[in-house]
């Protein structure tokens, strides 16, 4: 193993006693016409990362079809415009559903157009929990400007190279050196948590600085992106900190890409063999409860 499982963050215990109420409430805001699947993975993300209950708000067009694809999830159609992405007035019944949530993930699956990027904004605005930012939810805040800086709500965001490059208004970083340095300044002047994907995620709150070693080329397949940020929230949805669990969460994504890898190679690898390799990734960090 590349990276020595007692330097991460630890895996919170779960508790004899515990319930699905001890282990966080998820919500996950994803999805629209065509982009079914990203709010699929996201929310089995979020269950296979540990959380208690995993909640998923879709426009309702796509809402029986992210229901069918796990049991386990509630879901919840909200108003959509005729596009089938989230219409007028969605924020309001979103953010009714978060004033329970410990974590809420928003982006994948979005799709861009004004409406959608008026209504992540609003999101973004009002609610009190943790988020995790990731895809169409980065976009909407790119170039990303003051107004986000110093928020006292933690955020999360979960750039690919080609996103931190709209978020920054620069071209993509070219070297290692250059997108540890880039992702660290641009987390100190937000005050977040800056997650730059890539072969060699870099996690760093503008102080800290983690570089991921876990993961592998067979991970750059559509919804890879979208299983990281579902368990990134399960993870601060059972107690860890934005940046322990954005650690904690890359590390874990990576090994299950890698025992994916292993087991099918790198070259059929599809997002959902993430899914089914994350217990084994997470049995490691319990061998060492
Ligand atoms: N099943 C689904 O419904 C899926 C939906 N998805 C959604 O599709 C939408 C578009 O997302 P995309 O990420 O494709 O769109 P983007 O246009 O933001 O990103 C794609 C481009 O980013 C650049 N890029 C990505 N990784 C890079 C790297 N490591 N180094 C350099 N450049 C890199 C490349 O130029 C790439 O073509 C999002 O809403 C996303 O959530 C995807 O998550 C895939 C699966
Ligand atoms: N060569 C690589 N080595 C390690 N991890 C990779 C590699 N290519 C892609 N990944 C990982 O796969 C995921 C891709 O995320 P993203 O681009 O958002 O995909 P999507 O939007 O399709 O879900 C990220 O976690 C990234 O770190
Ligand atoms: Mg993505």
């Amino acid at each position: 193993m590349t990276q020595a499982i007692r330097d991460l963050p630890r895996l919170p215990r779960r508790d004899a006693t515990g319930h699905k109420g001890t282990y966080g409430k998820v919500l996950v805001v994803a999805g629209s016409r065509g982009m079914s699947g990203a709010a699929v993975l996201c929310g089995r993300a979020a269950l296979r990362g540990g959380a208690g209950l995993v909640q998923v708000a879709c426009p309702q067009n796509v809402q029986d079809v992210v229901a069918a694809a796990h049991p386990a999830y509630t879901t919840h159609g909200i108003r959509q415009h005729a596009d089938g992405t989230f219409g007028d007035g969605a924020a309001e019944e979103v953010l009714a559903l978060a004033s329970a949530a410990d974590a809420v993930v928003i982006g994948p699956g979005l799709g861009r157009a004004e409406p959608t990027v008026r209504f992540v904004l609003r999101l973004l605005e009002d609610l009190t929990a943790p988020v995790v930012l990731d895809a169409d939810g980065l976009f909407a805040v790119s170039p990303f400007g003051d107004q986000f800086a110093r928020r006292t709500v933690p955020l999360v965001l979960t750039p690919h190279p080609g996103e931190f490059a709209r978020l920054t208004g620069k071209p993509v970083p070219a070297t290692d050196a250059e997108r540890e340095e880039q992702a660290t300044a641009f987390a100190d002047t937000f005050g977040g948590v800056m997650l730059l994907k890539g072969a060699g995620t870099v996690v760093t709150d503008g102080t800290r600085v983690y570089r991921n070693a876990t993961g592998n080329p067979g991970m750059g397949t559509g919804g890879t992106g979208d299983v990281l940020a579902g368990g990134i929230a399960a993870l601060i949805g059972q107690g860890l900190k934005a940046f322990d669990a954005a650690v904690l969460g890359a590390w874990v994504h990576g090994r299950a890409g890698d025992l994916g890898a292993e087991a099918l190679g790198q070259t059929a690898l599809t997002a959902p063999d993430l899914l089914d390799h994350l217990p084994a990734a997470f049995k490691e960090l319990e061998s060492h409860w």
